[in-house]
């Protein structure tokens, strides 16, 4: 029976409808790498390059890998149209990143812009696409596009992601190499959103159990806060995270397009609308559906340094949020 069951696993996405998929900024940084395991989805038909520079190159370089997915490229607005048109998922890595200095604040003026545009063309021309916003700030730009989205009478917000896997990534990353294990055996919720303190990972609630006094508990905290900037630091002006952030969204698109295809029991942590707390928008573990978000899973208890910081983080990721409404709104 086993046998039988595995054998079945194995042969079962053969038969499965491919995903079209769309990279918006698949020429960057992220967009390249992300657009490379994406290729090796085989959950995915159809993926879609679009960038406003170089995508013919990526996308020529990347169709003679000898793996199902069909790569097609478009470069510019006028060809957003074609890239976006009957697309199940919309992974948006465009805008710029971070120099040394920089918080991901400071990087709104741009990519709220870019972000809005790309979303009004995701509105027109594939309405019922999920769509995962890498863009920084993410604590804006998705309140951005649910505004955006509200405008053009297409918001589903079950189907509107912050992609925030990285930390998630990270957090187990950090946690395996103190424990000594595979970080592939390792579970860490992170909540709030995606940026320093707002970015909560709950260490008390780490699987395998992880036993450390406050100091060190609180290092650790610290240093999954702002791993992003470790990151943007040792780039020395070259940019932010790309690499790990592209597998990290690989890995989040991956878990959208296994629910879209009927999976059950996928949960991931995400930048969501959300009841959970009195924030509109809130990462938390949910449980992902054909239909987009089917259940909010509770956040769980938090030890005192956890609750602390959610308490100073809330004010913090509220005027991320209302800055990126009142953006669109002009509130
Ligand atoms: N959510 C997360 O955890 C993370 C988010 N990021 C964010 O991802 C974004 C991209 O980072 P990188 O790839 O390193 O930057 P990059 O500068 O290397 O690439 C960005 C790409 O976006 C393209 N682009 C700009 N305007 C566009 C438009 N209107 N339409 C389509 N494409 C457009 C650019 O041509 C470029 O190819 C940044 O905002 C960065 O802060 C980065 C790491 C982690
Ligand atoms: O730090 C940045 O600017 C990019 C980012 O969001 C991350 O690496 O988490």
């Amino acid at each position: 029976m086993e046998r039988l069951r595995r054998l079945a696993a194995h042969f079962l996405p053969v038969n499965r409808p491919k995903a079209t998929v769309a990279v918006l900024g698949a020429a960057g940084g992220i967009g390249q790498p992300v657009a490379l395991l994406l290729k090796l989805n085989p959950l995915i038909g159809d993926l879609r390059l679009y960038d406003i520079v170089n995508t013919p190159g990526v996308g020529a370089d990347l169709s003679h890998i000898n793996t199902g997915a069909k790569v097609t490229a478009f470069m510019g607005d006028a060809q957003l149209c074609d890239a976006l048109s009957g697309c199940d998922l919309v992974i948006i890595p465009a805008g710029v990143p971070r120099k040394p200095g920089m918080t991901r604040d400071d990087l709104f003026n741009i990519n709220a812009k870019i972000v809005k545009t790309l979303i009004e063309a995701v509105a027109t021309y594939c309405p019922n696409a999920w769509i995962g916003i890498i863009s920084n700030p993410v604590n804006s730009t998705v309140p951005i596009a649910a505004e955006v989205l509200k405008q053009k009478g297409v918001y589903d917000p079950l189907k509107l992601f912050g992609v925030t896997t990285l930390d998630v990534v990270r957090a187990e990353t950090f946690v395996a190499e103190i424990l000594g294990v595979d970080p592939k055996d390792v579970t860490v919720p992170v909540i709030g959103g995606h940026a320093g303190t707002t970015i909560l990972p709950l260490l008390s609630q780490a699987m395998p159990a992880l036993s450390l006094d406050d100091d060190k508990a609180k290092a650790l905290m610290d240093r999954i806060q702002n791993a992003g900037t470790e990151v943007v630091n040792a780039k020395a002006g070259a940019g932010s995270a790309t690499l790990s952030m592209a597998y990290a969204a690989s890995e989040f698109a991956d878990a959208c397009l296994r629910a879209l295809n009927g999976d059950t029991g996928v949960v991931l942590c995400t930048y969501v609308a959300s009841n959970v707390t009195d924030l509109p928008f809130f990462a938390s573990p949910v449980r992902l559906g054909k239909g987009g978000v089917e259940e909010f899973l509770p956040i769980g208890e938090m030890n005192k340094l956890e609750q602390e910081n959610f308490e100073e983080m809330k004010g913090q990721l509220a005027i991320n949020i209302k800055k990126g409404v009142d953006f669109v709104t002009g509130g």
